[in-house]
């Protein structure tokens, strides 16, 4: 919905986060303060505290301070993926973006610590940020990992990943720019490849790739991993394939632990966005 003076006050869908309890430690509030505007980028706001004003475009040279390649990670949850990326490719610019602020806050305290200048960080929904932030074919790289699984049927139209998402990835990425996914939720990862697979702007970098038995979509179906029924091999069957091997950066975070011990499989899926 939008007010005469075309100002967005209500999102157009449900948003795919709930947001969490706030509070930080007194320590860890005071880092953030000291951090907001610079290291945690400020934004402008309109309709609710996670959402972002349209012509808010970041300059990448400006706001990371050198040229390097922009590395963007939707929902990091406590920073694991960015803080071990930004370690590796001290080169590359990472932007880390999450709703969830403590889960930033525990990001900015390793940053700060181990003195980490190529991360930027910024409290919004990524939808928004991709569009209002991030030039058109800005970004060189896009992580997902491990996105809200949103399980119940009902709550599908909650998944980031969707064709509208994507088309907002594909412009944020530039030709060539590469689409990292991953998640332990077999539906959802057979949702992830269906959409990606579909969409004009993306190519799978691993067609076919562990079709059949040795699938680990098939495996989950077979043993019934996303809590549902085990499935008989026929039908459990993955023909399709294309699951990446593990993007070797991405670091054992606290959710594919958890994921890990309660036997679910990983399933990794890259695309590359056609040129
Ligand atoms: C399951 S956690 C995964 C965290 C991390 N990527 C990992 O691999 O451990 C998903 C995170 O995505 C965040 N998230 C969900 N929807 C989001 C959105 N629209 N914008 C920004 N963050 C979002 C949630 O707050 C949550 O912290």
């Amino acid at each position: 919905m939008q007010t005469r003076e075309g100002v967005k006050i209500v999102r157009d869908g449900p948003v795919s986060f709930v947001r969490r309890e706030l509070s930080m430690s007194p320590t860890r509030q005071r880092l953030w303060q000291d951090h907001l505007g610079t290291t945690i980028l400020p934004v402008t706001r309109t309709f609710a505290d996670t959402s972002v004003a349209p012509q808010s475009h970041l300059s990448v040279p400006d706001v990371w301070g050198q040229a390097g390649p922009l590395i963007v990670d939707i929902g990091v949850g406590h920073g694991e993926s960015t803080f071990a990326g930004a370690v590796q490719h001290p080169q590359a610019n990472f932007l880390a973006v999450e709703v969830y602020r403590p889960g930033l806050a525990k990001l900015l305290d390793r940053v700060v610590t181990d003195g980490l200048t190529n991360v930027r960080m910024v409290e919004a929904n990524a939808p928004e940020v991709l569009d209002h932030m991030l030039p058109a074919g800005s970004a060189q790289e896009i992580w997902i990992f491990f996105s809200d699984p949103w399980q119940k049927n009902r709550y599908h139209k909650r998944r980031l990943i969707q064709p509208k998402f994507l088309d907002q990835v594909a412009r944020a990425l530039t030709p060539g720019g590469v689409l990292r996914l991953a998640t332990d939720w077999s539906n959802y990862a057979a949702q992830m490849r269906e959409v990606a697979d579909a969409h004009p702007a993306f190519e799978n970098l691993h067609p076919g790739r562990l079709a059949g038995p040795d699938s680990p979509l098939t495996l989950a179906r077979l043993h019934g991993t996303d809590d549902d029924t085990p499935q008989p091999l026929e039908e459990a069957l993955d023909d399709v394939g294309g699951w990446a091997p593990r993007f070797e950066t991405r670091p054992v975070t606290s959710f594919e632990a958890k994921a890990q011990r309660a036997g679910r499989y990983i399933f990794d899926l890259t695309y590359r966005k056609i040129s």
